[in-house]
């Protein structure tokens, strides 16, 4: 669906030293997938994004989106291709002198669509997203989640093959992001939509994402399937990114009170991945082993590509007893980490 070769974009300036904002960048989207680009800012996500929908043409390399050759077409084939690769904004940009409904029908009038087929399709759209009842409200009467949702319902109008999501939820509360990026699942489910996004929020790629890539200094320095990526990633900035969401920021100072309280056993880090993340464990240590076995904290986070998480655990009695244990951890397939011999 989506396809980049050896992609670069150098911005030049007379006054002040060019900037390589993308670099040599591969990546191939499927159809129907939804991709993640995440980094900090400045990585260059935006103008991967703007380079999708042709906003920016790249300095050198190739990219195919949905069949069009996004780097290298204009005119009226430019005007088709953005009808198909749509886009959502961190700040909505929607017209605000313009109702809901007119900002939904906006895209269905410049693509000369009748009047009857644009009110048509702007109620199925309200329903669809679920502003139903604000049809006549104004973007300054409503709420930000509200606003993201006339957002998608825009630019779902002309039946893209393509959604991108540019920083879509980073101006919402952790509840409204959370509701728009369900909204996001269920339309790339029920309309089989590819949906790219960018953001620096690990937490987005973790909830809705099936495949991620990381950018750093405008550069693709790792990409997988998220639970691969979760699992087990390579670079230090992915490593920096999956605890955003897998350890609690407490975590730290947690351990040592942890080791401090418990200066017998050992204290354990267990990762649990996918389906090993539903075994019982616990039971199985408690019922097999003449050990003492003590939960101490955890978190289990679900992705789109199944559960991840982390438990920190004290055992202690007997020093076979407990080796014989920790055999039967790493028998089961889970990583287990010994954070202190007692
Ligand atoms: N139009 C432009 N002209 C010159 N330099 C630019 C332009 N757009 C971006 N840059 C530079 O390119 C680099 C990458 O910026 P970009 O906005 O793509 O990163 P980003 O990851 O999206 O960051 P942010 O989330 O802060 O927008 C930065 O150094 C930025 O200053």
């Amino acid at each position: 669906m989506i396809n980049l070769k050896n992609v670069t974009k150098i911005y030049n300036s007379k006054k002040s030293k060019s900037i390589t904002a993308v670099d040599q960048v591969n990546l191939k989207i499927n159809k129907g997938e939804i991709f993640g680009i995440i980094g900090y800012s400045g990585a260059g996500k935006s103008s991967l994004i703007r380079l999708l929908n042709g906003l920016e043409k790249p300095s050198s390399g190739t990219i195919d989106v949905g069949g069009y050759s996004i780097d290298y077409i204009s005119g009226a084939k430019m005007r088709k291709a953005r009808q198909e690769i749509s886009m959502i904004f961190q700040h909505f940009n929607l017209l605000w002198s313009r109702t809901v409904q007119e900002n939904i029908a906006f895209p269905l009038e410049i693509a000369g669509v009748s009047k009857k087929k644009r009110m048509k399709k702007v109620n199925d759209l309200i329903k669809l997203v679920g502003l139903e009842g604000k049809e006549k409200a104004y973007p300054a009467q409503l709420s930000g989640g509200q606003k993201q949702r006339v957002g998608i319902a825009r630019a779902l109008a002309n039946d893209p093959k393509v959604l991108l999501c540019d920083e879509a939820t980073s101006a919402l509360d952790p509840e409204t992001t959370d509701s728009i990026l369900d909204l996001l699942v269920d339309i790339n489910r029920r309309l089989n939509l590819t949906v790219v996004l960018i953001t620096h929020e690990m937490h987005v790629i973790q909830k809705i994402c099936h495949r991620v890539a990381v950018m750093e200094e405008g550069k693709v320095v790792e990409q997988g399937d998220v639970l691969t990526v979760f699992r087990n990633p390579q670079q230090s900035i992915t490593k920096r990114f999956v605890k955003q969401v897998t350890e609690p920021g407490e975590t730290k100072e947690t351990v040592q009170k942890l080791l401090e309280s418990y200066p017998t056993g050992k204290v354990l880090q267990l990762t649990f991945i996918g389906s090993d993340a539903q075994k019982p464990l616990i039971t199985d240590l408690i019922r097999n082993f003449a050990i003492d076995v003590n939960i101490l904290q955890g978190k289990i986070s679900q992705t789109q590509g199944g559960s991840y998480g982390s438990l920190f655990i004290h055992i202690d009695g007997d020093a076979n007893e407990l080796n014989r244990a920790l055999d039967f951890i790493k028998e089961q397939k889970v990583e287990a980490e010994v954070l202190a011999n007692g």
